[in-house]
C-alpha cells in the first residue's frame, strides 16, 4: 500500500489479480484502450495514455477497498460486494455481463436436507461467511418462532474447495457459487435455495478522486459491452415490406433506410441483438429481404 500513496495524481482502478474475472477484465481494459504494461509480479501498473494506476487485488478485497475509498474504481462480483457489506458504501456503475453465477445452499443429493429448515442446528461450510451467517440467522430465527426450540446452525469457514466439505464429513450442507452446476454435480450435491444472483460489476467509491475520469472510463466500458451485445445488420427489402422489416429490426432509435436505384426497394441497416440474430435473419428472409449482411461492431457509444 505504500506504493499507492506515491500516486496521488492518478485514479486508482482495482482489477481482480487472478481467478474467474481476471481474463474478462483484461479484455475490457483493452477494448476501452486503457494501455498498460504490468511488470512481472508487480500488482500496480501505470496506464500509459490516461492518469490511472491499475491495482491488481484479490476479487474479495476490491469491494472493501472501494467502499473505504482506498481505491476509486474497481471490478468485482456482486457477491463480493454483498459479502463485504459494501452495497451502501460503493456506487454500482455498470453490470458487466460476465462472471454470472448464483450463490446457493447445496446439500448431498443422497440423504441430504430437502429444504433449509432441515439444516437448522446442522453444519454449513462456506467461504461466504458474512452472507451465509446472515442467511442462516434468519432461517434459525424463523425456526425458533415456529417451533420454540433455539437451535443455531453452525458455520464452518473454508477458503476453497467448499464442495468437498460434505463428502469429508465436515458439513451437512454448503453455501457456494454455481454457474454450470458441474462442480456441484461432481461432488454429489444439488442446490435447494439461491441466496443471490451475481455478475461482475464496475463499482466506484462514493467520493472518487477524479470523478470526470470515472465517467470517461464508464462510458468506454459501456461502449465495449454494447459492442459485444449487438451486431450490425444490413439488407435490401421491397419498400412495401418496410413496415414489417422495421418491426423485425427496429434499431435503437429507428432503422436507417436508404433509397436504391430501383424505387421499389430500399436498403436498411440497424443494430440488432447478437443473441437473437439467427432468428432475426430468418424473419427477414420470410418477408423477402435479400442480401442480408451481418457485421461485428468493434466498439460503440450508444
Ligand atoms: N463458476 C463461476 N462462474 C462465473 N463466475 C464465477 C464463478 N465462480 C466465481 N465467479 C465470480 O468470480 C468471482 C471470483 O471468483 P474466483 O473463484 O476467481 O475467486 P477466488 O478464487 O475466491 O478469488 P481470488 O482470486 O481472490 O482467489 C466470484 O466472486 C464470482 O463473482
Ligand atoms: O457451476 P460451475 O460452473 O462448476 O462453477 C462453480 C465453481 O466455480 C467456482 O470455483 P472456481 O472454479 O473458480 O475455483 P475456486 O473454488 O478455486 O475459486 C465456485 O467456487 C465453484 O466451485
Amino acid at each position: 500500500m505504500e506504493l499507492i500513496k506515491d500516486l496521488p495524481d492518478r485514479l486508482l482502478f482495482a482489477i481482480p489479480k487472478k481467478g474467474r474475472l481476471h481474463a474478462s477484465c483484461l479484455s475490457l481494459l483493452e477494448g476501452a484502450d486503457i494501455q498498460f504494461h504490468r511488470k512481472s509480479r508487480l500488482d500496480i501498473a501505470l496506464v500509459k495514455n490516461l492518469p490511472i494506476a491499475l491495482v491488481f487485488l484479490p476479487a474479495g478485497d476490491i469491494a472493501k477497498f472501494v467502499g473505504e475509498g482506498n481505491v476509486d474504481l474497481g471490478i468485482t462480483g456482486q457477491d463480493m460486494v454483498a459479502e463485504a457489506e459494501a452495497e451502501d458504501k460503493v456506487t454500482e456503475i455498470l453490470e458487466l455481463g460476465f462472471g454470472k453465477c448464483r450463490l446457493c445452499v447445496q446439500v448431498p443429493v443422497k440423504g441430504g436436507a430437502t429444504n433449509v429448515d432441515q439444516l437448522v442446528g446442522k453444519r454449513i461450510a462456506t467461504s461466504f461467511e458474512g452472507i451465509a451467517s446472515k442467511f442462516f440467522r434468519e432461517v434459525d430465527a424463523n425456526a425458533t418462532s415456529a417451533s420454540g426450540s433455539e437451535k443455531k446452525t453452525e458455520l464452518v469457514f473454508v477458503s476453497g474447495s467448499v464442495e468437498a466439505a460434505c463428502a469429508l464429513g465436515l458439513a451437512d450442507g454448503i453455501v457456494d457459487l454455481v454457474e454450470s452446476g458441474e462442480t456441484m454435480q461432481a461432488a454429489g450435491l444439488h442446490d435447494i435455495v439461491t441466496i443471490l444472483s451475481s455478475q461482475a460489476v464496475l463499482i466506484a467509491s462514493k467520493k472518487p478522486s477524479h470523478p470526470e475520469l470515472v465517467q470517461t472510463i464508464a462510458g468506454r466500458i459501456k461502449g465495449v459491452i454494447a459492442a459485444q451485445k449487438y451486431v450490425y445488420i444490413n439488407y435490401n427489402v421491397e419498400r412495401k415490406h418496410l413496415k414489417e422489416a422495421s418491426i423485425i429490426t427496429p434499431g435503437r432509435q429507428a432503422p436507417t433506410v436508404s433509397p436504391l436505384e430501383n424505387p421499389d426497394w430500399v436498403a436498411v441497416s440497424s443494430m440488432v441483438l447478437k443473441n437473437n440474430v439467427a432468428q432475426t435473419m430468418d424473419d427477414l428472409e420470410a418477408i423477402g429481404a435479400r442480401d442480408i449482411l451481418l457485421f461485428a461492431i468493434q466498439n460503440c457509444r450508444v
